[in-house]
């Protein structure tokens, strides 16, 4: 979708900002470029909508070589996200998103109509913002209104420029989220600059790490993380890239154990071989645990002494989550399950296994592997139990 052919960028004062850039954007992918300041990182993105021209090399937008495009006409196709968001100030929330469709020929009344649905999907409700003017909103609804602005004309690629770099670290991470959660139903081609290692591991498919005016590293977060390619790309991911790496990777069926498994109508397991069981209802839904301690009893059925389970997580849901899930509800293990199939009971992950899930990626990605087929050496306990 977005192809870059050995691109080059030298200034007039000499200055080298990209050096012999090559790599591929695909349809709906999103990609971060995250690196220090002055890497690069700008210049790229503004040779895409050609605010900047290269001196060498070619950029191409769905096989098209922009050079031969008309910068307006190109601009049209490419939506354009900045930190200071640009709002017009003597305009309202609505008629500022309305604007570009507007522009383009769209009737003022079914421009407006557009606006408000956009600012529905970037969580501000028409009927309340719609009317203000970007003085009157907080720097996260104003980069939201931005956002509905560069999508109002349904551009097929985003170019976002540190887009949530003025905002407050917990209105970020919400920001964050609510793009996610957008870009899953619009799907657009997306170029997101950030100088932030955790925000470009949280949103990108796959994230370009740069170094001066170069590309260090251009893969999965995952693997960044799990297998930085150089010494440089560790150092910039940082120490704690164990830790950024629970985020960014998925509980998967293969990580979870498979305890005992008892039925609500069932009677009680008296004999139960383990400290608990898992308790499933008529569908094979999770309804909770017993404890062999309650198991004991021995009288009546599974029903009486189940207790409902809070601790549980869909399948696909990051290690990072899990981990979370145990602490709030001081859990020794938490049930996982399908939500495609409406909850059927999959497994358990526990500590050991959220560990090994983990030395289980990083090795996979190191060997460019499934997980699955990573044979993992096992560490012998300090016990030697
Ligand atoms: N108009 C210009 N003339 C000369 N040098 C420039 C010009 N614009 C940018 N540069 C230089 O090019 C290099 C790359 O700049 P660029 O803005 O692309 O970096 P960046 O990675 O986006 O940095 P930041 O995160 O600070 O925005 C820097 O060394 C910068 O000083």
């Amino acid at each position: 979708m977005i192809r870059f052919e050995n691109v080059t960028k030298r200034y007039a004062d000499g200055t080298t900002a990209v050096d012999d850039l090559s790599f591929e954007v695909g349809e709906g992918e999103l990609v971060t470029l995250v690196g220090p300041s002055g890497c690069g990182k700008t210049t790229t993105m503004k040779m895409v909508n050609r605010l900047i021209e290269p001196t060498g090399g070619r950029i191409f937008l769905d096989g098209d070589d922009i050079s031969g495009i008309d910068p307006v006409q190109l601009r049209r196709r490419i939506g354009y996200v900045i930190q200071q968001v640009g709002l017009f100030p003597h305009k309202t929330v609505l008629d500022n998103t309305a604007t570009v469709p507007h522009l383009l020929g769209v009737k003022r009344a079914k421009a407006r109509e557009r606006a408000a649905e956009l600012l529905d999907l970037v969580g501000l409700d028409p009927a309340t913002f719609g009317d203000r003017y970007p003085e009157q909103l907080s720097g996260g609804q104003r980069q939201r209104v931005g956002v509905a602005r560069a999508l109002a004309a349904d551009p097929p690629v985003l170019l976002m420029d540190e887009p949530f770099g003025a905002v407050d670290p917990v209105v970020r991470e919400h920001l964050q989220n609510e793009f996610l959660r957008l870009q899953q139903a619009v799907r657009k081609t997306v170029l997101f600059v950030t100088h932030d290692i955790e925000e470009a591991v949280r949103l990108g498919d796959r994230i370009a790490v740069y170094g001066h005016g170069r590309i260090e590293q251009f893969d999965t977060p995952s693997t960044v993380l799990g297998a930085p390619a150089t010494e440089y790309v560790a150092d910039f991911v940082g120490a704690d890239r164990g830790l950024k790496r629970l985020s960014v990777t998925p509980i998967e069926e293969g990580d979870l154990e498979q305890p005992p498994v008892v039925h609500l109508d069932d009677p009680l397991p008296a004999d139960l071989d383990a400290r608990w069981a898992v308790v499933l209802d008529g569908e094979n839904n999770l309804h909770g645990w017993l404890s062999a301690e309650h198991a004991r009893v021995g009288i009546g059925t599974v029903r009486e002494h189940a207790r409902r389970m809070e601790a549980w997580l869909p399948v696909g849901a990051s290690l990072k989550q899990a981990f979370s899930t145990m602490l709030q509800h001081d859990a020794g293990w938490i049930a996982v399950i399908d939500e495609k199939s409406e909850g059927r009971f999959l497994g358990v992950l526990t500590p050991a296994r959220l560990h090994e899930a983990l030395r289980r990626s990083t090795a996979a990605d190191a060997r460019d592997i499934p997980r699955e087929d990573v044979e993992l050496e096992t560490v012998a306990s300090v016990t030697g139990a």
